[in-house]
C-alpha cells in the first residue's frame, strides 16, 4: 500500500559560517521514514540531531539538497519547488511554544479561522465551525473573542491543535508539542490527541527527546542515529540498546528516587 508520506534519500546541509562561506554542515545523509494513513509514528533523537529539520522537508517549508519527499506517492514539492495547495492543506503541524506559533494581536477566533478563510464561508457560519473546533480540542467557545495570548499556555496549545485540525489534514508534525507543558496538562493533551486520532484519522508524526512521552503514545519508533532515522522496535524493550537511545532511557527521572 502506498505510505502517506514517504521520504528516500534525503540528504540536507545548513550552510555554516556567514553567506560567503562554502563549509556545510551535513545533518541529514541517507535518510529515509515512512508514515502509513492514521499512524502514529514517534521520532526521537537528542538536541541538535536532525528531528526539526526532517519536520521541515516534511512540511515543504524547505527542499531537500537531495532525495524524494513523496505524500500519497506524488512529490511534495512540483518542479517549481511550489507545494501544491491541497498537500499544504493536508500536512500541517503543532509546534513547542504556542505563543512564538500565534500572533499576540489575534482573538482565539482569528487563530483558528485563520486556514479556513479560503473557503469564503459566511461569518455565523465560520464562527459556528471554529466552536466546533474549540469544544472539540476542550476548550470553551466563549473563549473566542479573547486574545490568544491571554489564554494559559495549555489552553493555547490546545487551540493551536484546533487550528491544524482545521483544514481537516491527513498528517499532523508535532514537534516537541507537548514539552512546554506541565506534566497533568501534557498528559491531557496527549490523551486529546489520541481521540482526535481514533475519531479523524490522522495520522502524526511525533518529534520528541523525551522517551517518556512515546510509551503508549507511537505505534512505531524511529531513533535518529548518524543522521539518520533507524526504526526501533520496542524502545522500551530489554536487550542491547544503540547508544542513542540508552542516553535517552537514561534520561528519564525515575517515578520514585531510590535510596542511596
Ligand atoms: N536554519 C539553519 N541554519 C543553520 N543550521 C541549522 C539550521 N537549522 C538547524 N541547524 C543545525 O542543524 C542541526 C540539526 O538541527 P535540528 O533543529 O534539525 O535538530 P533537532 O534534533 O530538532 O534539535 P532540537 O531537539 O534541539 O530541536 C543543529 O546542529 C542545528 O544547529
Amino acid at each position: 500500500m502506498t505510505p502517506l508520506l514517504e521520504m528516500r534519500g534525503i540528504h540536507h546541509a545548513y550552510r555554516q559560517g556567514g553567506l560567503l562561506s562554502r563549509r556545510r554542515l551535513p545533518v541529514l545523509e541517507d535518510a529515509a521514514l515512512r508514515i502509513g494513513a492514521g499512524e502514529c509514528v514517534a521520532l526521537l533523537g537528542p538536541t541538535g540531531s536532525g528531528k526539526s529539520t526532517l519536520g521541515r522537508l516534511m512540511l515543504g517549508l524547505e527542499p531537500p539538497d537531495a532525495g524524494a519527499v513523496l505524500f500519497e506517492g506524488q512529490p511534495l514539492r512540483d518542479a517549481r519547488g511550489r507545494v501544491a495547495p491541497a498537500a499544504r492543506r493536508a500536512i500541517q503541524a503543532v509546534f513547542q511554544d504556542p505563543f512564538a506559533a500565534t500572533s499576540p494581536r489575534l482573538s482565539a477566533f482569528a487563530v483558528v479561522a485563520e486556514p479556513l478563510l479560503a473557503g469564503r464561508l459566511p461569518r455565523p457560519a465560520l464562527r459556528e465551525r471554529v466552536a466546533g473546533l474549540m469544544r472539540a480540542v476542550g476548550l470553551d467557545p466563549a473563549l473566542m473573542d479573547r486574545l490568544a495570548h491571554r489564554l494559559s499556555g495549555g489552553q493555547l496549545q490546545r487551540l493551536c491543535i484546533a487550528r491544524a485540525l482545521a483544514p481537516a489534514p491527513r498528517l499532523v508534525l508535532l514537534d516537541e508539542a507537548v514539552n512546554s507543558l506541565d506534566l497533568e496538562t501534557q498528559a491531557q493533551v496527549l490523551a486529546l490527541l489520541h481521540r482526535l486520532r481514533r475519531e479523524t484519522g490522522v495520522a502524526y508524526l511525533f518529534v520528541t527527546h523525551d522517551l517518556r512521552l512515546v510509551r503508549g503514545f507511537a505505534g512505531r519508533c524511529y531513533l535518529m542515529q548518524e543522521r539518520r532515522p533507524v526504526e526501533v522496535p520496542d524502545p522500551f524493550g530489554p536487550g542491547p540498546l544503540p547508544p542513542a537511545l540508552a542516553a535517552l532511557r537514561a534520561a528519564i527521572l525515575p517515578a520514585r528516587p531510590r535510596p542511596g
